[in-house]
């Protein structure tokens, strides 16, 4: 007779390779049911993107022929729970992930918008804020220019901003409250207010993930935000070019410095090197290669990835339908990686603040 132990003790064995440590004691097991030699239960993954739900569903399988029988025919539900760290602030968001760049057009806006769709389409629910007053270019990526959202009356009867729905994302920006051809004077308090709207005034529902587009380079916002929120985690956009890598720097020690301190999910390298349409197997490093990658290894923080100069980018970007939607483009499977490997290393911080803080149960 197989008993619930002999499963569990099995799968005591397999490692989460990013979480290192075992299934069990990740909580990671559930529902297992068992009768004469079929068994049946659940992994519980911490994120629906996670790149190595195939590893370790082999894995369990292996463990359970090995350790328990050879015979045993398993079912194995492979579902997932984004965690999240402890969040009084705003409790239904389970994860803010700020974007950033030391330097205004690196790319952030398009890689903030490809992440939040990359991670919206494995099944996580995903919200984007774009809080770049300087040029808020989200209306114009998601082809939504000219629009305002509704308003409207929450519980306990005060106003709320009903964020705008596009390809199942929920949207705001700062863009759909100024307009373009009358330039707002920001000053940093008003920044400060309105951006805080958009988190606090907003009905945003349960997200998994909020992706934030800040404005580029260290300014009020980025303070505000940070101080007042609790953020899953910061992505660094950069460009291969010197200058740009100089100013990744700068906004590198900011996240790290101790009145901020938060933690740094890893760098991109947009437009890494250039691919002919024609030739897509085609790689020329036009900027020089690896700077990107040699920064991310001097601060101790992964290199998430690069992506390639190409002009189906910017026409998709132009076209309000961002590239990520395109099926079959070498570019939509280079965002859906890097959607994959911010997800993996989102649950790898929240894990680490649970170890370090281990009162209230997260998962
Ligand atoms: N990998 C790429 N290949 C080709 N074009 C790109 C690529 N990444 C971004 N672009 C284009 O470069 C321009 C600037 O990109 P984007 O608006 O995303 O940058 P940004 O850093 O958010 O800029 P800003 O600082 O102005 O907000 C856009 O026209 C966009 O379509």
């Amino acid at each position: 007779m197989i008993t619930k132990e002999q499963v569990l003790q099995a799968l005591s064995h397999v490692e989460e390779p990013d979480l290192k440590k075992d299934l069990v004691t990740l909580n990671m097991i559930e529902g297992i049911e068992i009768n004469g030699n079929n068994i049946r239960f659940s992994v519980i993954l911490t994120t629906p993107a996670c790149p190595l739900k195939a590893m370790i569903e082999n894995a369990c399988r292996n463990a359970i022929a090995y350790f328990v029988s050879k015979e045993a025919e398993v079912i194995i539900n492979m579902t997932s729970r984004v965690t999240t760290r402890a969040n009084a602030t705003l409790p239904n968001i389970r994860n803010i992930i700020i974007v950033s760049s030391g330097k205004g057009g690196v790319g952030k806006s398009t890689v903030s918008a490809n992440l939040a769709l990359g991670l919206q389409m494995t099944g996580a629910s995903v919200g984007l804020i774009d809080a770049d007053i300087y040029g808020p270019s989200i209306p114009t990526m998601f082809g939504l220019e000219g629009e305002r959202p509704l308003s409207v009356q929450g519980p306990d009867g005060k106003a709320r901003i009903l964020p705008i729905e596009r390809f199942g994302l929920k949207l705001l920006s700062i863009g759909f409250f100024t307009d373009p051809e009358q330039p707002v004077p920001w000053r940093g308090p008003m920044v400060s207010t309105a951006v805080k709207q958009l988190f606090n005034d907003a009905d945003w529902g349960e997200l998994d993930y909020l992706v934030v587009d800040l404005p580029p380079g260290t300014g009020d916002i980025h303070i505000t935000l940070t101080q007042t929120y609790p953020i899953a985690g910061a992505i660094i956009v950069t460009t291969p070019q010197k200058v740009a890598l100089s100013d990744v720097r700068k906004g590198i020690g900011m996240f790290m410095m101790n009145a901020i301190n938060i933690p740094v999910l890893g760098i991109v390298e947009n437009m890494s090197y250039f691919t002919p349409a024609e030739l897509p197997g085609n790689k020329y490093y036009i900027f020089g290669s690896g700077g990107g990658q040699t920064l991310a290894q001097r601060y101790d923080v992964p290199f998430l990835g690069e992506i390639p100069l190409v002009k189906s980018i910017s026409d998709a970007g132009d076209a309000g339908r961002p590239v990520i939607m395109e099926a079959g483009n070498p570019m939509a499977e280079a965002f859906k990686a890097l959607a994959a490997k911010v997800a993996q290393q989102v649950s790898i911080r929240n894990l680490e603040v649970r170890q370090m803080n281990p009162a209230p149960a997260a998962i």
